[in-house]
């Protein structure tokens, strides 16, 4: 990807942009076609002429000389090259993936294994000498400083994947030293070995990092680590902090790999022998008293980075690895692992130093271990005031806890354990709604709601109701154990594609980060390792050790005898699994045209919607197309609430994927999970028969889109505020009205012909009929503006929420449903709307009374959907063409 972005900088071209990336990866002739003309195209602008900021470097005179022509031919060239090295990428990895897979062999020189696939044997290498390779960290190390200043930021990377990634699960004091010279052929694993090295150059970070490690006959091999880091943009000196030159390391059970550096480090498609490293965990970091009997034979190189130094916060946490607990734990909790901050914090008290209590109330916290933070924190209260708790501010605890007074922190704890038994109040819901936007992680308090963990026929696991629920009642609210989002200042301007070159799946900047970040979280916090590996990672992964044992219903932080000896353990692979069958997307934020995330080009990228946010119990919720509960996020909290009433037994049910879409797609989209949903939906699409629902989605897909088109541009000349009022200013041409009754006959003929494809002993559930209805219910309200009391429009909205499983009573009910009977389970923001649209209809007729039950009725949807009151609502439905509706409502809730 370098040599690429290098070249088309030399030809004074601009690098592609996240959209294009994507593009470089597509294999269709045509893609390629059009991306060499926009590439070619797209000339940097000259620094000189006062576009520096966005420029890329010089060189467009290049692009100026050589004239359109020359230039895409120059571009298509590079393009070649890449596809070449590509392909070059894809044949090295398959060997490997073979010496992988073959894990209970060790492969012999020259000899592939009884039974492998290897098609090409393991070769007797010689590694380069130490010169040589120090020549080239230092030329790698140029080169990239070199991108830094040039790329001004802006820096997409690539590395590669393959279906399995090896991690070892042997301690370390099992496993037998070898040195470098014991490293004779590659691809090979070193099974039952480990080798001993330290770190004696810098870290270069691309996506994970690389650097020379020495073993104590001054022999050297590079190394390269995926996942070190899931901050793509620190700098090499932070980052080299982390893993200081000196720093003694044992690999275990390393792998000689041809190509080290492909998942994690710039990558040419050359041959690059070094150790491959695919879980952190496979590094154990000694301590000095552990390396004591090794003997150096060669002087540590010197460095001029001042960041080099043992003192560096410890990049993996090793309770045997610092002089210093108390600091530890503070620059481990500065630097977001409170996990790690807490074992530092203990180990701290078992050799009786001090931790001071506001780094101890801030671990706590961050830990979400309410009661003890409280208890810390009134205990420091009562000392900095005599004893006395103030009624004002108290002890500003600063960054601690974003900045809140040390009351108002003790008052946060209170409120989290209340919230933990009791789940989230409107109110709770209304502020963190409205914060969404800027704070996208709350320190929110888990609530498990009547729910427990039961075996489902069928579907491994499942969640069931431990009494009778009502509509809208809060079952679930969880945050996730770890997130990545698109605007993280981490990933910005750095956009990663990954490419598994077994199955072509790509993987987005915040998936990679996702990743490592829960890679992390799992080394930092190993009680996360059950309720993050207990989850299924798919058809075509075998299960986890820890999905066998009782799935956890709290993430509870561990506080007990946190310092342990083992080391972890974590298959990379497993854990991208676990994210792409059972996390959910970034959020989107309530209004997103306000928030940095919609300026951001990464959302173009596919970014949104990819699955970077873990949340171990809701994951553990199977799917119907048809749901009993709707989930819901606010950044990286979801809430699941009840649609309908519900009996004690009842598994409760969300959805992957839209069940208003058609069957076809729903089914297209579910299938890589391995399983045909069983719900009602699916049942009636499949009674169906196949003929039926693919004309259906013809139809919808296709025809519908012409007369949809014709509406919307009839539509706009209308003033929909204004619709059901009869006075000044409201006329329609009879031209217009002629139109309006032509497209509503349109609209009413494809309504038949959609509801002729299903079944006629179906029963009324038939959700592709919503779109239609929703069109209709406008040109309905226009073409009866005339009738007293609007009956047109309302049954056209009967019949419409009938369709997506509810059912709705025209009256003026006075109760808090309003018209509701019961809720539709499918596409609730249309019938929302649909709703609201009736209801200005009423009211602009003076019907007030029934415009009323009508938009309480919208409003409770929404309040058994989502919640938050009042704010909330108006906040979502804040459309001019509602305002009618919306004044009548704000009116009638503050009377209530
Ligand atoms: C997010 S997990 C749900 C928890 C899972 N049942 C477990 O035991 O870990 C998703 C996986 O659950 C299974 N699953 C979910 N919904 C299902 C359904 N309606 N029928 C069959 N299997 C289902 C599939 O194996 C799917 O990949």
């Amino acid at each position: 990807m370098e040599d690429l972005i290098r070249s088309l900088r030399n030809l004074g071209l601009r690098p592609p942009d996240p959209g294009q990336l994507w593009e470089l990866l597509d294999d269709d002739k045509e893609v390629q076609t059009r991306l060499v003309k926009l590439l070619a195209f797209n000339v940097a602008p000259n620094e000189e002429d006062g576009e520096g900021e966005q420029g890329l470097g010089g060189g467009n005179d290049v692009a100026a000389l050589m004239g359109q022509d020359l230039l895409q031919e120059a571009v298509s060239a590079l393009l070649d090259n890449f596809k070449r090295m590509l392909e070059k990428q894809r044949q090295t990895a398959q060997r490997e993936e073979a010496i992988i897979t073959d894990s209970t062999q060790e492969p012999q020189e020259g000899k592939a294994n009884k039974g492998s696939k290897l098609s090409v044997a393991p070769k007797k290498v010689k590694l380069p000498p130490r010169k040589a390779l120090f020549l080239r960290h230092e030329a790698a190390i140029r080169k990239d400083d070199d991108e830094r200043s040039t790329a001004r930021g802006y820096r997409p990377r690539l590395v590669f994947d393959g279906s399995t990634s090896f991690h070892s699960r042997r301690q370390v004091a099992d496993l037998e030293t070898i040195a470098c010279k014991d490293l004779d052929v590659a691809p090979k694993r070193f099974t039952g070995k480990k080798l001993v090295v330290r770190v004696v150059s810098s870290l270069l970070l691309y996506v994970g990092v690389s650097f020379l490690a020495e073993d104590p006959d001054g022999n050297v091999i590079s190394v390269a680590i995926s996942h070190f880091t899931s901050n793509v943009n620190a700098t090499r000196e932070n980052i080299s902090s982390l893993l200081p030159i000196g720093t003694i390391l044992a690999i275990r059970e390393p792998f000689l790999s041809i190509d080290h550096q492909a998942r994690s480090g710039p990558c040419t498609g050359k041959a690059d022998i070094g150790i491959r490293v695919d879980s952190p965990t496979d590094i154990v970091l000694l301590s000095e008293k552990e390396a004591s009997d090794l003997k150096w034979t060669t002087e540590l190189p010197t460095t001029t980075n001042n960041n080099d130094t043992v003192d560096a916060i410890p990049w993996l946490y090793d309770p045997t690895h610092s002089s210093d607990w108390a600091s530890t734990a503070k620059k481990l909790q500065e630097a977001g692992r409170p996990g790690a901050a807490y074992r530092a914090m203990l180990r701290c008290e078992q050799d009786k130093g001090h931790v001071d209590t506001t780094l101890q109330s801030s671990i706590l916290f961050s830990l979400t271990a309410w009661q003890g933070a409280q208890d810390v924190l009134t205990k420091a209260v009562d000392k900095l005031n005599g004893g006395v708790i103030p009624t004002g501010k108290a002890g500003d605890f600063g960054t601690a806890f974003g900045r809140l007074s040390s009351i108002d922190a003790v008052e946060r704890c209170s409120l989290r354990q209340v919230q933990a038994k009791q789940g989230l109040t409107m109110d709770d819901v209304r502020s963190i709604y409205l914060s969404a936007p800027h704070t996208p992680r709350f320190d929110t308090s888990d609530f498990i709601g009547p729910v427990a963990v039961q075996d489902i026929p069928g579907a491994g696991r499942g969640l069931v109701l431990t009494r009778d629920v009502e509509p809208g009642e809060l079952l679930l609210c969880c945050r996730a154990v770890g997130s990545a989002y698109p605007d993280d200042a981490e990933s910005k301007n750095s956009p990663i594609l990954r490419l598994n070159l077994s199955n072509g799946v790509v993987s987005t900047t915040s998936q990679v980060r996702a990743q490592t970040n829960l890679i992390h979280k799992i080394i930092d916090r190993p009680e996360l390792a059950l309720p993050v590996l207990g989850l299924t990672a798919g058809p075509s992964m075998e299960y986890s050790e820890f999905v066998h044992q009782p799935f956890p219903m709290t993430v509870q932080p561990k506080l007990d005898g946190a310092v342990d000896g083992s080391n972890p353990s974590v298959d990379p692979a497993y854990v991208d699994g676990v994210l792409r069958f059972n996390a959910f997307g970034p959020a989107q934020a309530p209004d997103r045209k306000d928030t940095e995330i919609s300026q951001n080009s990464l959302v173009d990228f596919g970014e949104l919607g990819k699955s970077t946010m873990p949340h171990p119990l809701p994951a553990i919720l199977n799917h119907a197309c048809l749901p009993n509960v709707s989930s819901i996020f606010f950044s990286d909290i979801v809430t699941t609430r009840a649609l309908i009433t519900m009996k004690k037994g009842t598994e409760i049910v969300h959805q992957y994927v839209r069940g208003e879409i058609p069957y076809a797609v729903r089914s297209a989209q579910l299938s890589k999970h391995g399983f045909e949903c069983g719900c009602t939906l699916c049942s009636l699409d499949r009674a169906d028969g196949t003929e039926m629902y693919t004309q259906r989605a013809r139809i919808m897909q296709g025809e519908s889109s012409a007369i949809f088109e014709r509406s919307r541009v009839l539509m706009k000349r209308i003033n929909t505020s204004k619709l059901g009022f009869t006075g000044e200013g409201t006329e329609i041409s009879d031209e217009d009205m002629d139109a309006h009754k032509d497209i509503l006959s349109s609209l009413q003929q494809l309504l038949e012909r959609v509801d002729k494809t299903y079944a006629t002993d179906r029963g009324e559930l038939r959700p592709d009929l919503l779109a239609i209805y929703e069109i209709m219910a406008k040109h309905v309200a226009l073409v009866h503006h005339a009738d007293k009391d609007h009956k047109e429009i309302q049954e056209t909205v009967v019949k419409a929420v009938q369709c997506v499983g509810g059912s709705i009573e025209v009256n003026n009910d006075n109760s808090q449903k309003g018209i509701f009977v019961s809720l539709p389970r499918l596409h609730m923001d249309g019938v929302i709307g649909l709703i609201l649209l009736a209801a200005v209809v009423l009211e602009n007729a003076q019907l007030h009374q029934k415009a009323r039950s009508w938009c309480r009725a919208a409003f409770y949807a929404h309040q058994c959907m989502i919640g938050g009151g009042l704010d909330v609502f108006m906040d979502r439905w804040q459309v001019a063409e509602f305002e009618p509706a919306l004044v009548l409502l704000r009116a009638d809730v503050r009377m209530c």
